[in-house]
Formats: structure tokens, sequence, C-alpha cells
């Protein structure tokens, strides 16, 4: 399948020769070159420990590559707003686990990347009101994060990351601990989300079958060291509804990429 990036919008992630070789001596990415541009859902797919969550970290500025060069927007990365954590401007982060302050309200919860921004409960409400809204949890901004299921809490993580209205949103295995249903229902969740907003997506996952069903592009990754081995465009992303898993044109793309997958475990030793 060739890579067709005519369609597509402005670069708006670089990636040039990156390496990452940690203090330990572990090369974790080596010789990376990405470009993203702007709209498209790209997963990055690949067995543990090559490198996938490096590459994200390092595209969201939490950590610096040790050669080559990286630009976001055609800077370095997060070097808009690092101030607020994991909210770094255009762009945020949704980590696997949902991260949620236990004694704040879910409303309060959403609203903490805008009170990092100095603005007041009463400033931020409409936005807080609107991303909770997104997300299905409107009806919930006074409950507590132990008083929601796996999959509201990790809505309300996927609110908050929204509420800045970001352009880019990075995701690390968003919903590896939920279950199956609750997990198909949110990547529905994130492809509409992603489809209403203009929005880049970056989604690391293990899944062939998540990764074909979300995706634009899945870029295939495989370890020791980390690197990226195939670059896959897939079919049209943005008409895709839950009948799509029921279709062969899914099926047969899920094949595709497992093959491409199956390719990088040749070398892979089960006890890493
Ligand atoms: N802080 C660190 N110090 C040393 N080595 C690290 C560090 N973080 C990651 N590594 C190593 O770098 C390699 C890549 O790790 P990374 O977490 O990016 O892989 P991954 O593909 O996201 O894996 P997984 O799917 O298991 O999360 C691994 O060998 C890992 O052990």
């Amino acid at each position: 399948m060739p890579l067709d990036t005519t369609a597509q919008g402005a670069a708006q992630i670089e990636m040039s020769h990156v390496f990452k070789r940690f203090d330990n001596g572990t090369l974790a990415l080596q010789d990376m070159d990405l470009t993203i541009r702007q709209g498209e859902f790209v997963s990055l797919l690949g067995p543990s420990g090559c490198g996938k969550s490096t590459a994200l970290r390092m595209i969201s500025g939490l950590l610096s590559p040790s050669s080559g060069q990286i630009t976001v927007n055609g800077h370095a990365p997060g070097s808009a707003g690092k101030s607020a954590g994991v909210q770094g401007g255009d762009v945020s982060f949704v980590f696997q686990e949902p991260t949620l302050m236990p004694w704040a309200t879910v409303f309060d919860n959403v609203y903490l990347p805008l009170k990092l921004r100095g603005l007041s409960r009463r400033e931020a409400e409409a936005q807080v009101t609107e991303a909770l809204e997104m997300v299905g949890l409107a009806k919930f901004g006074g409950s507590y994060p132990r008083e929601l299921s796996g999959g509201m809490k990790m809505r309300v993580s996927i609110a908050r990351a929204m509420v800045t209205k970001p352009k880019l949103l990075l995701m690390d295995e968003p919903f590896a601990a939920l279950d199956e249903m609750t997990r198909f229902k949110l990547n529905n969740d994130v492809l509409n989300l992603w489809r209403r907003n203009g929005l880049t997506v970056i989604f690391v996952t293990h899944s062939v079958f998540e990764s074909v069903y979300l995706s634009s592009r899945v870029v295939v990754m495989a370890p020791r060291p980390g690197r990226v081995v195939h670059d896959l465009a897939l079919p049209d992303a943005t008409t895709r509804d839950a009948h799509y898993r029921t279709t062969p044109e899914y099926a047969e793309t899920c094949r595709l990429v497992s093959d491409a997958l199956e390719g990088t475990m040749d070398d892979v030793d089960l006890n890493h």
C-alpha cells in the first residue's frame, strides 16, 4: 500500500534521524524518520520494548532525543505551555492510567489545565462543560472519580486532554486496561473527536485490530533496537463505524498489518 500524503495538510511533526539511548545503555530508538501531517490519525504499533512510548514522549517534549531533530509545528517539542504539565498548549497527552485527582470532582479534574493557565472557574465553565459533553459526561461534573467506572474515568481523562482544544492529541495505550466492549465504545468516541475537531492523533497500541479500526496510517515498529519497519496508509478512516469491524476490507487490512507486525517478532525473546 503506497503512502499517499498529497491529500493531507501541512507537516505537523517531523522526526529526522532520531536516536534515543538511555543512561543504562539501552538503544530505545534508532534512526527514526517520521513525518506526520495535520489531520492524520497515526498508530504506532509494535511489540513491547520497540520504543513506541519513547517516541511519543519525545514528540511531547517529556524526553529529549540523544541525537537527531524533532519539530512540532516548526518548534522544539513541548516549547509551548510546558508549565501546564500533561497539557502542553497545542498538544495534549492521554496516558494508560486516567491519572485523575481522587479528591476533586469530575468538573475540577477537567478544569485543571485551564486553572493552570490562570482561568477562574467561572471563566472556564463553558469550556469544561463542552469538553464533558464531548465525551458524554455532561451529567457527571459533580461526581468523584471513585464513583465512576474505568471507562468513564478514561473519558474524563480524554475530556481533560480536549479542554484546551489541542491540535495534536498523543495517546499512550489509553484503553489497554479496559474491557473489550468499553474499548470499542471509546474507540468510536476518539474517532468522532478526531473527525469533528480536525485533530491530529498519534496513538500507541499493541493491538492490530485497534490500530486498523482507528487509523489513517499505521507505523509498525520493531525492537532491539527500536525502529520503524513499515509505514502503511489505510483506506479512508473518516467514514468508519462499528459496522466496519465486520467487513471483509477490515479483515483483509488486519491481515496485512498483522503480517507486517509478525515480521518484527522474528528475533524477539519473550523474556523481555
Ligand atoms: N527510562 C528508561 N531507562 C532505561 N531504559 C528505558 C527507559 N524507558 C524505556 N526504556 C527501554 O527502552 C526500550 C523502549 O521502551 P518503550 O517503553 O519506549 O517501549 P514500548 O514499545 O512503548 O513498550 P511497551 O509496549 O511495553 O510499553 C525498552 O527496552 C525499555 O526497557
